[in-house]
């Protein structure tokens, strides 16, 4: 059993990225000794919880300062006698700061086990309780009440309703079982609900499942960054190309004032559904969600509708357009185990291109692009850049604000200057460290700079299409 592992990835899949973090560009700028850490560092990171949760305030509801406090209260309740302190970002106005305690390497491990699925443990390891759902196996002796601990079958190989798993499992930490395991896995109605209270995780997350609703969302704090970047103006009418769930899409519109026009396509009917229930909760009313697939946006001039309506859209009809891409997401972190196939991972720049060429037929002249993806390729993303300049040449390449990540990376042949303008999060940057009481004693701006290097992998271009 390890406990503290690097992300599984198949061998083809490894190698890959391992290419990718040793490109000639790469090894020529840092020499191939600090190349081989850095992927070594990824692999790591990846596996595990970034050090911050962040919550983004709904502004147009409650200030930050008293979400900030009623999200102490709710901390307090939830871990008695443990101190964490909530900091405010210095330039993400709207987002709080919430360190996750860990990895706590020194708890004590119960004789009554429970396996659970891969996705089911990532989310434990970002505050989640355990659901009945995601109970692969349990001790044959697990009662309710019964102190648990926890563990991810991270190959996936454990069989459902095993009494006994001798296969590689992570321990994820403690909880109490809510049912047992006859209840879990004799039921003749399918069980839902949680199965273990987790109480002991190896990382310390608060749970702000329907706390607060509709005055925080949970949010990566580079997917914030993507909209301070596009940098909205009330009033303007914005295409966002692949909104679901609406994360992007309600931060717009909230920096919007919600006045405006921001119309949140989708491929997926049951995702636009998820983004107009986030747009209700978050009390926004300028959103227009609809399924519609993005490659089919712009209308060609005989079958565009009347302007206001669509989609298709009229060329030119968009102030700003934000291609928040579908992409291998490789930098989703937590991700003990990625399943993702090769071909699979470098399937997605075709798809990226289509949508991109949409979105500058649909820009204004003068009007902001914002491409941006949660993964950590080359392909899929200074690869892109390059390919976008050079292939429309009414482009531009942008400087951003705020700037807070990493640099482009070098491999694509984009020069030191442009690598400058792009912004890309990449926890390879980031050192190998537990968060503990002595990281809360660090000064103010040194936590909001760990909070800007240890996100998930993800990658901002913003360009401007000239008049
Ligand atoms: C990276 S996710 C978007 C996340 C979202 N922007 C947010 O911040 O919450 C990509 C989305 O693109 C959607 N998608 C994929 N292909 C699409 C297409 N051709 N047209 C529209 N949406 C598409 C997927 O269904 C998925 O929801």
């Amino acid at each position: 059993m390890s406990f503290f592992p690097k992300i599984l990835l198949k061998p083809d899949v490894e190698a890959y990225l391992r290419n990718v973090y040793n490109n000639v560009e790469l090894v020529s700028t840092l020499g191939a000794v600090e190349a081989g850490r850095r992927f070594d560092c990824l692999q790591h990171h990846l596996a595990h919880p970034p050090s911050f949760t962040t919550v983004r305030v709904n502004t147009l509801v409650s200030s930050v300062d008293r979400v900030k406090e009623l999200l102490h209260e709710e901390i307090l309740k939830q871990f008695p006698g443990i101190n964490i302190t909530i900091l405010r970002h210095s330039r993400i106005h709207d987002f709080l700061l919430i360190p996750v305690i860990g990895p706590r390497r020194k708890l004590t491990q119960h004789p009554v086990q429970a396996i659970v699925g891969a996705q089911c443990a990532n989310a434990v390891l970002r505050g989640a309780h355990v659901y009945s759902a995601g109970i692969v196996s349990a001790s044959k002796w697990m009662q309710s009440e019964n102190e648990v601990s926890v563990y991810s079958d991270v190959e996936g190989k454990c069989k459902r309703g095993a009494k006994e798993f001798l296969g590689t499992k992570v321990f994820i930490g403690n909880g109490i079982a809510d049912l047992s395991r006859k209840e879990i896995f004799c039921s003749s109605i399918p069980i839902k609900g949680k199965g273990i209270r987790m109480t002991e995780p190896v990382y310390l997350t608060p749970s702000f499942d329907g706390v607060l609703p509709g005055s925080i969302f949970l949010q990566n704090l580079p997917s914030a960054v993507a909209s301070y970047v596009l940098n909205p103006q009330p009033g303007e009418r914005i295409l966002d190309m692949c909104a679901a769930p609406g994360g992007k899409t309600t931060h717009i519109a909230t920096l919007m004032n919600d006045q405006g026009e921001v119309i949140a396509l989708d491929k997926i009917a049951s995702k636009v559904e998820k983004i107009k229930s986030n747009a209700s909760l978050l009390k926004l009313s300028c959103i227009k969600a609809l399924q519609f697939d993005s490659t089919k946006a712009s209308a060609q001039v005989e079958d565009a509708r009347d302007e206001g309506d669509g989609p298709p859209f009229m060329a030119e009809s968009f102030d700003r357009i934000l291609l928040d891409a579908p992409c291998s997401g490789m930098g989703q972190r937590p991700n003990m185990v990625c399943n993702l196939s090769l071909k699979e991972l470098t399937s997605y720049q075709p798809l990226q291109r289509k949508l991109f060429t949409v979105a500058v037929e649909l820009l204004k002249p003068g009007g902001v692009l914002l491409y941006s993806t949660c993964t950590i390729t080359l392909s899929e993303n200074e690869e892109q850049v390059a390919w976008a300049l050079k292939t429309f040449p009414c482009l531009e390449l942008q400087s951003q604000d705020p700037h807070v990540g990493g640099v482009g990376m070098p491999g694509a042949g984009l020069s030191p200057d442009q690598l400058q303008l792009l912004q890309r999060f990449d926890p390879s940057l980031v050192e190998l460290r537990d968060i503990d009481s002595d990281t809360m004693a660090l000064k103010d701006e040194d936590v909001i700079c760990l909070a800007n290097k240890d996100t998930i992998g993800f990658f901002i271009a913003r360009f401007i299409k000239k008049r």
